[in-house]
């Protein structure tokens, strides 16, 4: 296949038979203008082939990996990932799948996997050149050879020794590699870094908490320096809009999660948008959701860059669905709010967001420690938020359809309880341990949706509701939505009226989001099916008969005939 130039990464969307980048295009929309399968026909979609993968194998407190990567594709051959970072090449021509070769990066299961706060996961690749870039949940960036399957060079960009792992896919622009860190579970002090694919060095790397006297600072009141493990993981992939080269990322949890007495001051920038200049790194504006967080609603989800009319004037859309219930759209050249609004059922942590700004209705800029409707404290040290601390939506991607104007969320309707231990400021855990200042569990049931916004308006026009929690994220083609749920089940929805039309059982758990591509001309949807991440281990309480699925590491491929 050709290499992969920042030139066809720009025009990815142009190749409606490959899904080139983990989001599928830099404005991480997930649609593809494939249509051989469609509303007419989807209900004799079958399996095409299936394979079965490694990785699944636990290590550090983690029984078993899990997959959550989305496949990329380029002429028929298809790259995905394990949740320990092996990368294998898949030959999808003649309706069939062939494994080419399997890449082991021999990531340290245990150095790693006693780190990672929420499962043995790995997001997918990123495709430069005639190389595919990866990570693994050690800390490394991976480059490696796309015909050979070998190692053509790699770097150490995270420390486990500090707390810090990846599971995101890197995103590639231009010249660089741009990684994501997790462990704002951990106390580590967030960034987001940049590697040259040609020297292999370090470019930059942006701390997502800045340093002592860097603006944003003053977002951190104490006098102990919470700042230093004050979190900010970014651990989803970005996106990208080369109009203005701005390059869009998410930022995730202030630590401790629920102890923000700790940690007074709105926390810049957890739980924040970033605009960056990806080739310096520097923050060009941020949007923060949740000031001095005390639920553990990271705002890592990937950036939706969206052009469309708004109460029928043009506008340039940054949309986020955030783990704190409220899908907004921010210009994405300002940072300026446009609209928001919940997006599950039940909110209750706040009594909406303020009109004018996006911020929570209890905002007070002028408190250290912030008193939101229901808020987790040193004084109220047992509550009952919603949603629940995995969020509205956690990482799973949203898809959106331009031809429709619509954006589907693939929501986790839920509510949890949250009970505080405050942590001392004089007892610095060590690096490595939990910092979170309490914890989560799980007295009620907690159910999903694929929840349908006009972006026009900023009005929700449709629910589908379903069983479990979507812990797999969202694929929209022109008239079709796909998706899977954790007790194996991937389906299709009407896109227009979110009517499900089609539904297979995989016998595992789907805890990845779908893709479509063609092969030889013909149109297949696949999809990863293996459960892992934080459900198991945390939540799965509020869905007990899925304590009964177990692990699996598995490709499934749909077509039609
Ligand atoms: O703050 C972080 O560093 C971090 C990292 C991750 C991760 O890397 O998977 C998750 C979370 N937080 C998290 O809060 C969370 O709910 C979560 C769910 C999952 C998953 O894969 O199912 N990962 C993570
Ligand atoms: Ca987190």
């Amino acid at each position: 296949a050709d290499d992969v130039t920042p030139d066809k990464l720009l025009n990815a969307d142009s190749e409606a038979g490959n899904w080139l980048t983990n989001h599928k295009d830099y404005s991480a929309h997930r649609f593809s203008t494939l249509n051989q399968i469609n509303k007419s026909n989807v209900k004799n979609l079958h399996v095409a082939w299936t394979l079965q993968l490694g990785g699944i194998e636990g290590g550090g407190i983690w029984s078993h990996g899990g997959l959550e990567g989305t496949p990329v594709v380029q002429d028929g051959y298809m790259y995905v990932t394990d949740g320990w970072g092996s990368v294998y090449k898949i030959d999808t021509h003649g309706g069939q799948g062939k494994i080419l070769w399997r890449m082991d990066p021999k990531t340290d299961h245990d150095w790693a996997g006693a780190v990672a706060c929420c499962g043995v996961d790995n997001r997918g690749v990123a495709l430069a050149g005639n190389m595919v870039i990866s990570h693994t949940l050690d800390g490394r960036l991976i480059a490696t050879n796309k015909d050979t399957g070998q190692i053509a060079w790699q770097r150490q960009v995270a420390d486990p020794d500090k707390g810090e792992v990846m599971t995101g896919a890197p995103l590639v622009v231009k010249n660089l590699a741009i990684s994501g860190v997790a462990g704002a579970e951990y106390g580590i002090r967030g960034w987001i870094a940049a590697t040259d694919l040609t020297t292999h060095k370090e470019v930059w790397r942006t701390h997502t908490i800045p340093a002592k006297g860097e603006p944003g600072s003053e977002t951190w009141k104490d006098n102990y320096n919470a700042a230093a493990m004050g979190g900010g993981s970014t651990w989803v992939t970005g996106s990208y809009d080369p109009r203005t080269n701005t390059l869009y990322w998410g930022v995730g949890n202030p630590g401790p999660d629920w102890d923000s007495e700790y940690r007074p001051g709105d926390n810049l920038y957890t739980d924040s948008t970033l605009a960056l200049d990806p080739d310096t790194g520097k923050i060009k504006w941020h949007y923060q959701h949740t000031p001095n967080d005390p639920y553990d609603y990271d705002s890592v989800a990937e950036n939706v860059l969206v052009d469309a009319p708004v109460h029928g004037r043009d506008a340039h859309l940054d949309l986020e669905a955030d783990r704190n219930g409220f899908a907004y759209a921010v210009d994405r050249d300002t940072g300026n709010f446009i609209w928001g609004l919940p997006f599950v059922k039940k909110v209750t942590w706040t009594k909406g967001l303020d009109p004018e700004t996006g911020k929570p209705a209890e905002y007070d800029p002028k408190k250290a420690v912030q008193q939101y409707a229901v808020t987790p404290s040193r004084q109220n040290t047992v509550t009952m938020i919603c949603p629940g601390n995995m969020g509205g939506k956690n990482w799973p991607p949203t898809a959106y359809n331009p031809i429709l104007k619509e954006w589907y969320i693939p929501v986790i309707e839920s509510c949890n309880r949250v009970t505080v231990k405050p942590e001392n400021p004089n007892k610095k855990p060590h690096p490595r341990d939990l910092f979170t200042g309490g914890g989560p569990d799980q007295p009620v049931r907690i159910t999903g949706s694929v929840t349908a916004i006009d972006v026009t308006t900023g009005k929700e026009v449709g629910k589908h509701e379903t069983p479990y929690p979507m812990l797999g994220g969202l694929l929209t083609t022109p008239d079709l939505v796909f998706y899977g749920q954790p007790d194996g089940i991937v389906a299709a929805l009407d896109a227009k009226t979110l009517d499900q039309l089609w539904s297979f059982n995989t016998g595992g758990g789907v805890n990845a989001p779908p893709m479509t591509f063609t092969s030889d001309g013909k149109q297949y949807v696949a999809i990863l099916v293996g459960q892992g991440g934080a459900w198991d281990k945390w939540f799965i309480d509020a869905t007990p008969e899925l304590k009964k699925v177990h692990p699996s590491s598995a490709l499934y491929v749909f077509s039609l005939n």
